[in-house]
């Protein structure tokens, strides 16, 4: 199988715009969700911290535990792609404020993720064509100019907001709105 990768993005897109309330550079992104595996307080979680970088960008980091391993004292791939998936929904999220979820994420692992160590992911924005929102993302190893670990590519799709009402847990999604509203995140 080759290595190359074919061209990204795969259609023609437009350059993405920024929503007017996107935070600025160096904010801070918080947890969005106390309950999410990536970014919340979950025991054995990602706890992934993201702020907003230069250039349409946003900057994670995590720490993988004993609790990420797959091999003995190494990180599990499903998990490292839990965390582009995180990073990169962080972007579209914050930086587009548009809802939508993943519906495609490739990756490619190109050096080992040992346990201890600290990747720190950049994600951007790629492009946007009508509801596909285009995004990709490198992870350094235990520094932000660090030798790329692992690299992802993702299509996010715009949903409705009724997509997580109707299929996910309607209460806990006006908790977490009313949590929003007072903590006055701009809509
Ligand atoms: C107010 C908001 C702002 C708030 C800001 C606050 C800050 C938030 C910060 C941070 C949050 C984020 C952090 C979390 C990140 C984690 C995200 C996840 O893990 S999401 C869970 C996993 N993903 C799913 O569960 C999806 C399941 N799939 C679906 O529901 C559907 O398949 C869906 C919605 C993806 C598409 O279904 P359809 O019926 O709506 O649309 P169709 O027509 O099928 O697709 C639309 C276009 O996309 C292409 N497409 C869809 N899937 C594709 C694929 N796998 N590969 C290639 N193209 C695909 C299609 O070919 C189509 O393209 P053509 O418009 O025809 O050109």
């Amino acid at each position: 199988m080759s290595r190359v990768p074919g061209s990204w993005p795969p259609v023609e897109i437009e350059p993405p715009v920024l929503h007017p309330n996107a935070p600025a550079p160096g904010t801070d992104l918080g947890v969005h969700f106390a309950e999410c595996f990536g970014c919340g307080e979950v025991e054995g979680g990602l706890h992934l911290r993201s702020s907003v970088g230069d250039d349409q960008t946003v900057q994670s980091k995590f720490t993988v535990t004993r609790a990420h391993q797959g091999a003995p004292g190494l990180a599990h791939g499903g998990l490292l792609a839990c965390a582009f998936d995180e990073a990169l929904g962080s972007a579209v999220g914050n930086l587009l404020r548009r809802p939508a979820v993943t519906g495609r994420l490739e990756t490619d692992f190109r050096r080992p993720v040992p346990v201890g160590s600290t990747l720190y992911i950049e994600a951007r924005l790629d492009g946007t064509a009508g509801r596909k929102i285009y995004v990709s993302a490198d992870g350094r190893l235990d520094a932000p100019d660090g030798p790329v670990a692992v690299s992802a590519r993702g299509l996010f799709v715009q949903v409705g907001i009724e997509h997580f009402s109707t299929h996910g847990d309607p209460q806990a999604l006006e908790k977490l709105a009313e949590a929003q509203r007072k903590n006055q995140i701009n809509p």
